[in-house]
């Protein structure tokens, strides 16, 4: 694993001569030791997971391709926002990878700031857990961490057969279990049809609140508000990941595995905008864009935009 310095040159774009025309590329700032607390993005470029699950390599340049995308877009929002770098994997050191992201998060976390992790493959998940983990460890009571996944997989893969993209929420249950600490997940966007039994079985086990992607309609928002609701009430802090396969083919076809039904952008980001003013977001992470197989940058703009909104007011 190394961090490669933070390279600014991504962050262009369009320069209008009027007052009020401000975009992302003119605002963010590479981030500092003495940095205010604001949002701070930081590139997973791990493909790994991606590969070691079967799927198509590609990820690891998903967050250059998101940052050239939200570069261009209107700047709404107040507060300042930092580009805090990647971080790398080094031939197949995974869990050392993981394990990076953990620390820079967690010390992102304690200098007050917003992390949002953009990936790399779903694999990014772990990092993202350990960093929310390792700041709130200090803490004397177990921490309740809700763990929201906008996701057509569950990810519940059995880590004993391997670690990879399909296991992250596998591996954080085992550590909650390890920790003592209470395994709170929320997977929605679920196709049934990409979930072998064993994984409807095991996310049961877990009691993991399960919406698929048929459930998640423009008539039934509200009532999955309200499941989100109760979920929320339970924890004291909320990690957000958002696997943008999550997204009908059509919307996002730069990932590993492309939906056929999927959930479109209106309604994930009608949620994430819910779940951004519940107030308990700590950490969020964008996982599986593939620049490979995108189409005009369809997914990246996706991407884009759902940071873009999570971001308004945090
Ligand atoms: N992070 C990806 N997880 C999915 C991939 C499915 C696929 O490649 O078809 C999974 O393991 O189920
Ligand atoms: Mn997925
Ligand atoms: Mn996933």
């Amino acid at each position: 694993m190394k961090t490669d310095d933070v390279d600014m040159r991504v962050w262009k774009g369009r320069i209008d001569q009027e007052p009020d025309s401000t975009r992302w590329h003119q605002v963010i700032q590479p981030l500092a030791d003495d940095s205010q607390g604001g949002v701070a993005l930081i590139g997973f470029s791990v493909d790994v997971g991606v590969k070691r699950n079967q799927g198509r390599p590609g990820a690891a340049a998903g967050p250059v391709e998101i940052r050239s995308a939200l570069a261009n877009l209107a700047w709404h929002r107040e507060g300042p926002v930092f580009d805090a770098g990647n971080v790398t994997c080094d031939r197949d050191a995974l869990d050392i990878a993981q394990h990076a992201l953990g620390a820079r998060i967690g010390a992102l976390l304690d200098a007050n700031h917003f992390p949002i992790v953009l990936g790399g493959g779903h694999e990014v998940a772990f990092g993202s857990w350990l960093g929310l983990a390792r700041h709130l460890e200090a803490h004397a009571s177990p921490p309740r961490i809700g763990i929201i996944n906008f996701d057509a997989h569950f990810d519940l893969r059995d880590p004993r057969q391997g670690v990879s993209s399909g296991t992250p929420f596998s591996q954080i249950a085992l550590q909650c279990h390890e920790r003592g600490w209470p395994f709170l997940y929320a997977c929605l966007g679920i196709s049934r049809a990409s979930n072998t039994r064993i994984l409807f079985e095991r996310a049961a086990q877990l009691d993991v609140l399960v919406r698929e992607d048929h459930e998640i309609h423009p008539t039934n928002l509200d009532m999955i508000k309200r499941d989100l609701d109760a979920f929320i009430a339970d924890c004291d802090h909320l990690y957000l990941t958002i696997d943008l396969d999550v997204l009908p083919a059509a919307e996002a076809p730069g990932v590993s595995a492309p939906a056929a039904h999927g959930v479109s952008l209106p309604l994930i980001e009608n949620l994430i905008r819910w779940i951004r003013d519940r107030g308990k977001l700590r950490v969020a992470d964008i996982a599986e864009l593939n620049p490979n197989f995108d189409i005009d940058g369809r997914t990246a703009k996706a991407a884009a935009r759902l940071i873009h909104h999570l971001t308004l007011n945090a």
